[in-house]
């Protein structure tokens, strides 16, 4: 019973994670974890055969082909491989074919982490490329893979001939994909597998030319034709013009084979692409019918998984972050630690369950995991280095406004239950930093919510914290030196801005823009709004009860109290100089801009006017004294011909003001 529940649970899981992983190139687990699922999986049929499914993902090569290409049916099927985790699954590999073939030799590949193509070549021309797909049918995605500039379109020999290999995206090309991702909002990436995978199955191939693909060829079908080994394939590819990965190596021993192993494993720290593993063949093509096939992968071959990169580190702390639905996530703040090139301080402990299953306790020695995910996590404690008696416990109320946190039925996930805290919504800090608020540059809405994942900003008040944290940005996939740079230099601007669009940034309900200038405009600065009474705001013609209520309990409430604190501390702007307006014919009339103006930008015409005790409004209405008309002028000045409004040009005002 319990055996047939976990086949169950295992092949849902391993049936989600396909799906998102092959179709929607959107994985939400590790390949790591994938690997660990799938060899449980693989282990609990083979110990009981008769709990195995017929819908069994053990069976099944890749994804679901989609209707966007033309389907492809390959004449020869394009297999998956086994995998191997470490040297006693090599030996094992290896006494299996052992017992059929006398003597053999075994090759050694680097396993480039990217997509299976396969290409034709018709008298020595390329003519298509197919996805992998299912291993039966792929899809047809000729015209993109032409734009690969190491692809040759003619050979050396005039062969009629089908190759295989494997699609990658260069570390380079990834990065630049990531960042230009970011710039226009798009949800990033999560490795380079993923991003060669999602450009692959673009549907305008100039996008592809543009995103820096790559292949290596590894495979020729039917290769007896030609050769006898896969080290000749290997060598004949080349000659043929192909792009061929320099690392392989033909291994006559097991011994030999494990030593080349560990070499990759260093070898590929120091390359500009992705690689997951070593491939491992039999070199004798001749033996390869001999030694046969399953249903999903052959027998003569098999996939030497690396682990992940782990490094220990001390766990100094254990925080908490308060995402944007209220979920309070745990944050481990590492002692620094250099993993997979990248210096890591903080990781995710995912929730209560994980940390109290690991047994994981402030000040532990624990090991970090960054396996091809953004956010590296703590995977087990050194139990040797313990000096913390004290169990990790759950926190009772939530980090950042102090309400009590529940946990839901059947979840996980601790959440703050108020409504109003202000780190449920990154609502309030993408307002802050917008455009029309503080105005920082760099700071837009997926750049907030990345750093709200990765627990950099919780509040507006950490916008001004990220500086503290210059080496973590700069590695974060997307970002770099010269984007985190210029992301500083906006926030640092940002504390000059003038104390009115403060106001309106803080988000306070009921107080836009114009009620800010109009607020502070009464009262000189945020302090002195801090201390204003309702009636006192009530007495300014413009504001209401509505206003003043929700303003003054703005400043009332207190964690609002101390966000404005920090904020002053920080050394934002709280002082407003009043607009001292100039007496002049256009004290309360009411103007439209519009068209190209010549001398002033718009912004500025207003600021002008505004001085002069005028209104600037957007649209054209009886209301409307001036409407100003540069070039290009479209619908407002038809209508205010319509209505009858004064129409003055540039000039005329700048006559008029003087
Ligand atoms: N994270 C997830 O949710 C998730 C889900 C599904 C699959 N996966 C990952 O996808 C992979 C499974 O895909 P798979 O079926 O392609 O198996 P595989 O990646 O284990 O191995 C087969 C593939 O290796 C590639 N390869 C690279 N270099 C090669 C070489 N020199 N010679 C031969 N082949 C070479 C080929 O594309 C071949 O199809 C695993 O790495 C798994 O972790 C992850
Ligand atoms: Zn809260």
């Amino acid at each position: 019973m319990e055996i047939s529940k976990r086949i169950n649970e295992l092949i849902e899981v391993i049936n989600k994670a396909n799906y998102e992983y092959h179709t929607l190139d959107k994985p939400t687990i590790s390949d790591y974890d994938y690997d660990m699922y799938l060899k449980e999986l693989i282990e609990l049929e083979e110990q009981n055969p008769e709990l195995k499914r017929t819908d069994s993902p053990t069976g099944k090569i890749g994804g679901i082909i989609l209707d966007s290409f033309n389907k492809v049916t390959h004449d020869v099927p394009m297999m998956s491989l086994s995998n191997v985790f470490n040297s006693d699954d090599v030996r094992n590999f290896y006494e299996r074919i052992k017992k059929e073939i006398k003597s053999f030799s075994l090759t050694t590949e680097l396993k480039i982490d990217g997509l299976a193509v396969s290409l034709k070549y018709v008298n020595g021309v390329y003519t298509s490329a197919a996805t992998r797909g299912n291993g039966l049918i792929g899809e047809d995605i000729t015209e993109n893979v032409r734009t690969i500039k190491s692809l040759p379109l003619k050979l050396s020999e005039p062969l009629t001939i089908e190759v295989r290999g494997e699609i990658f995206m260069p570390q380079k090309s990834f990065h630049k994909v990531n960042e230009e991702r970011i710039k226009n909002d798009e949800p990033l990436f999560a490795n380079p597998r993923n991003a060669a995978a999602g450009t692959i199955r673009q549907l305008d191939s100039r996008v592809v030319a543009k995103r820096g693909l790559d292949i290596f060829l590894y495979t020729l079908v039917d290769a007896k034709k030609y050769v006898n080994t896969q080290s000749q394939v290997l060598e004949y590819l080349g000659r043929l013009g192909f792009k061929v990965n320099p690392y392989f190596h033909v291994n006559e021993n097991i011994d030999e084979l494990i030593n080349k192993i560990s070499e990759y494993d260093k070898i590929r720290k120091t390359l500009a692409y992705d690689t997951d593993g070593v491939v491992i063949k039999v070199n004798e093509i001749n033996y390869y019918d001999e030694i046969g096939v399953t249903a999903k992968s052959p027998k003569w071959a098999t996939a030497y998984k690396f682990a992940p990169e782990e490094e220990e580190t001390l766990l100094k702390d254990i925080t908490f972050q308060v995402g944007r639905t209220g979920v309070i996530t745990p944050v481990a703040e590492l002692e620094p630690v250099l993993i997979s090139g990248s210096m890591v301080s903080r990781a995710t402990l995912h929730n209560e369950d994980y940390i109290i299953n690991k047994d994981i306790r402030k000040n532990d020695y624990v090991f970090v995991r960054k396996a091809g995910e953004i956010i590296p996590e703590v995977v087990r404690v050194n139990l040797d280095k313990r000096t913390n008696n004290i169990p990790f416990k759950m926190i009772d109320n939530c980090p950042v406004c102090n309400s009590k946190i529940e946990r839901k039925q059947g979840e996980a996930d601790y959440y703050c239950m108020n409504l109003d805290c202000p780190a449920r919504n990154l609502n309030s800090i993408i307002h802050f930093a917008s455009r029309v608020a503080m105005d920082i540059d760099g700071l837009g809405e997926k750049v907030v919510e990345i750093f709200n994942n990765l627990g950099f900003l919780n509040s507006i008040t950490d916008i001004y914290k990220l500086k503290n944290y210059y080496e973590e940005l700069i590695n974060i996939e997307g970002f770099g030196k010269k984007s985190v740079d210029k992301l500083l230099e906006g926030i640092e601007k940002s504390k000059k801005i003038e104390a009115n669009r403060l106001l309106f940034a803080l988000g306070i309900k009921n107080v836009g823009a114009k009620v800010a200038t109009i607020l502070l405009n009464n009262f000189g600065s945020i302090n002195n709004l801090f201390l204003a009474t309702i009636d006192e705001m009530e007495n300014i013609n413009e504001i209401g009860s509505v206003i003043a209520k929700s303003v003054y309990e703005y400043f009332h409430n207190e964690s609002n109290i101390i966000v404005l604190n920090e904020l002053k501390d920080y050394g934002l702007n709280f002082e407003y100089k009043k607009l001292e307006i100039i007496e002049h014919e256009f004290n309360g009339k009411v103007f439209v801009l519009t068209g190209t103006l010549e001398h002033y930008s718009r912004d500025e015409m207003k600021e002008l006017l505004e001085k002069h005790g005028a209104k600037v409004t957007n649209s054209v209405s009886k209301k409307t004294d001036y409407l100003v008309a540069g070039s290009d002028a479209g619908s407002k000045l038809e209508k205010a011909k319509e209505l009858k409004i004064t129409i003055l040009s540039e000039n005329e005002v700048v006559e008029r003001l003087k």
